[in-house]
């Protein structure tokens, strides 16, 4: 299945984040490397990376082909988390789209799910 595509010059979201360059993101997570996945949701695999020259940790969530949500959820994504800062919130930090690929860039939260929280899962990097 081919993957959605979106063109970046009609994707014009009322948006308070930037967009990133591919190049980057590929960078960060040595074009998508398996070693880098962290999570993986409805969206697509979920990539921890490292940015602005090793001074920034993000997790990076990959449009897949076929993904149950798709170009309207992640334009929808971005407009909503783009404008809502909180501290019990994730923060969207950028975005990319890019030779079909749709790409959210958020904060990396450190400590698990809370999901591990609640359920107590059995996660190493719990204290
Ligand atoms: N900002 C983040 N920081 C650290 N890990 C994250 C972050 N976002 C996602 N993850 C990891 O990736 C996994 C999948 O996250 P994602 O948000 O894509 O899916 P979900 O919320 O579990 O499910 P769905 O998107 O289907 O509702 C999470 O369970 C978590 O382990």
């Amino acid at each position: 299945m081919t993957k959605p595509t979106m063109n970046p010059e009609q994707f014009m979201p009322t948006i308070l984040c930037c967009h990133f360059p591919l190049e980057e993101i590929t960078a960060a997570t040595k074009n998508f490397n398996d070693t880098f996945i962290i999570g993986a949701g409805g969206f697509g695999n979920v990539y921890k990376g490292c940015t602005d020259g090793g001074a920034t940790l993000v997790a990076i969530k990959r449009l897949k082909p076929g993904s149950s949500q798709g170009a309207h959820e992640f334009k929808t994504e971005i407009e909503m988390l783009s404008q809502l800062r909180h501290r019990h919130l994730v923060s969207l930090i950028r975005y990319c789209v890019d030779k079909g690929e749709m790409i959210l860039v958020y904060d990396y939260m450190a400590h698990g799910t809370l999901r591990d929280h609640l359920y107590h899962t059995n996660n190493p990097s719990l204290p």
